[in-house]
């Protein structure tokens, strides 16, 4: 089976994310998405909720769908979440393994460990974040030569939300309906989280 695993701190998972999931499954040839919401991100520490939450708030948003699954794999850890980690745990499972990252991503892949190895190994897709699309293929272009990958672009409408949008209305005690999935909503409510 073909998947793409779908790697993020959701702090907390919003629609963007969602609909990122689903052009995925329209768009390629994959059958699964995996969500893989980090615990102890690599580069993140500020403000950032329990990984049990966010791993909890990934669940409910997806629950419905059979083709979206989630993993726990990286919050069972102790240690940082490195992606390459990730991707040979589950291509030791699945037949090809893909992996999804938002376009502002792109400039940053070349940073993360072991990058070289992710890169010459493992396929991306990428969902556009900026409405630049002619960048993001000069980018994805230059690293696809460079590495040798197979790197596809998937177009969906750029969709303007961010999880530090989101926490920032909750501090302000502003609405964040529609913005994520209804029980995350209540979930964010229920446990009082990013209040300050
Ligand atoms: N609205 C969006 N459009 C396209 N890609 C997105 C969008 N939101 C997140 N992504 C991508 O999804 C992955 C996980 O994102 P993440 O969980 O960090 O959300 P975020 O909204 O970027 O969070 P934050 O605002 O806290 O940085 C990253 O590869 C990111 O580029
Ligand atoms: O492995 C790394 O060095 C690395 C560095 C930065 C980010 N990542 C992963 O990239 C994914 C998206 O990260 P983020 O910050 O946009 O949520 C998430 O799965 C992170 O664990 C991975």
């Amino acid at each position: 089976m073909k998947v793409a695993l779908f790697g993020g701190t959701f702090n907390p998972i919003h629609i963007g994310h969602l609909i990122m999931a689903q052009y995925v499954l329209n768009f390629s040839q994959v059958q699964k998405v995996i969500f893989v919401p980090n615990g102890h991100p690599p580069h993140k520490v500020e403000d950032v909720a329990d990984a049990f939450d966010r791993f909890e708030m990934v669940k409910l948003s997806i629950e419905d769908n059979p083709y979206f699954d989630i993993s726990d794999f990286e919050i069972k850890k102790s240690n940082p979440s490195w992606t390459i980690d990730t991707l040979e745990y589950f291509s030791s499972i699945y037949e090809r393994v893909y992996f999804i990252i938002g376009s502002d991503n792109l400039s940053e892949i070349v940073k993360w460990y072991k990058a070289e190895e992710i890169l010459k190994r493992y396929p991306l897709i990428v969902l556009p974040r900026e409405r630049n699309l002619c960048a993001i293929k000069k980018e994805i272009e230059k690293l696809s030569s460079k590495y040798a990958q197979d790197i596809t672009l998937i177009q969906m409408p750029i969709i303007d939300i961010s999880s530090t949008e989101i926490r920032k209305l909750i501090r302000q005690n502003k609405s964040i309906r529609y913005m994520v999935h209804p029980k995350v909503e209540e979930y964010i409510k229920r446990k009082g989280l990013y209040k300050r």
